[in-house]
């Protein structure tokens, strides 16, 4: 039997393991309202450092937009308060194949520059005892995508939570994503992307591993 706040937290700083984001451990003592405003007062500070004039209509509400998007919008799968629940059913019809959500959407921030990381994520696992409700991949994707990341870790996260929560190690998880601190500053390259994938049980097996790309790479609905 698991334990249902360590299947809850997997991926979580509280609970240690290798693929934890890197978080203070005061790191949600204030509340959001609190952080917003010291944010928008940071940032207030550093576009006045650039030079801009805060008084301007156009600008004046930038800070707090700012603090806002950081905090409720871009980051708000920082705080483990915000997981989504991740309703598992019994698989009662005994489905023992592959099941493959694809085509979901990643929209991330690198954690080195805080520019988007954008793509998609192709997720499968075969079914034990367990399956999970649909929508509950896509906003498990969706939390880790909304951090400050490294797309190695995201795809890790992603992965041990359902690993965790359908007890089952047969679980892969594939990420192709632009960065825009690739594409949009230092090197500028527009055409390149970045590909992870990582697995493990049933998908060690390169015929299973290759069953997945084929429907991954063959399909566009
Ligand atoms: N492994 C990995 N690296 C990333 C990811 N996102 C961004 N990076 C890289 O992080 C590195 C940071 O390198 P630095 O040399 O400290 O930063 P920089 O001077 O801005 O580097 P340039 O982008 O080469 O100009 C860069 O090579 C980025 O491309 C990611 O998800 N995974
Ligand atoms: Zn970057």
């Amino acid at each position: 039997m698991m334990n249902k706040d360590l299947i809850e937290n997997i991926g979580d700083n509280h609970i240690s393991t290798n693929i934890e984001t890197p978080l203070l451990p005061n790191a949600f003592d204030k509340s959001d309202d609190e952080k917003i405003e010291n944010i928008k007062h940071h940032f207030a500070k550093i576009m006045e450092e650039l030079g801009l004039d805060l008084t301007d209509d156009s600008l004046s509400g930038t800070p707090y937009r700012f603090a806002k998007m950081y905090v409720k919008e871009l980051f708000y799968g920082l705080n483990p308060k915000n997981k989504p629940k991740l309703s598992v059913f019994e698989n009662k019809y005994k489905y023992k194949k592959m099941l493959v959500e694809q085509n979901i959407t990643i929209d991330s921030s690198c954690e080195h520059h805080f520019l988007p990381i954008t793509g998609h994520a192709h997720i499968a696992y075969i079914p034990k005892d367990k399956v999970i409700g649909l929508s509950k991949i896509n906003r498990l994707v969706d939390y880790y995508a909304h951090r400050p990341q490294v797309q190695e870790r995201l795809s890790l996260q992603i992965l041990k939570d359902l690993q965790a929560v359908l007890n089952t190690k047969d679980v892969i998880v594939m990420i192709s994503a632009k960065h825009l601190c690739v594409s949009s500053r230092g090197i500028k390259d527009k055409d390149s992307f970045t590909t992870t994938i990582e697995y493990d049980g049933a998908f060690n097996n390169e015929l299973q591993r290759n069953e997945f790309f084929g429907i991954v790479n063959n399909s566009s609905t």
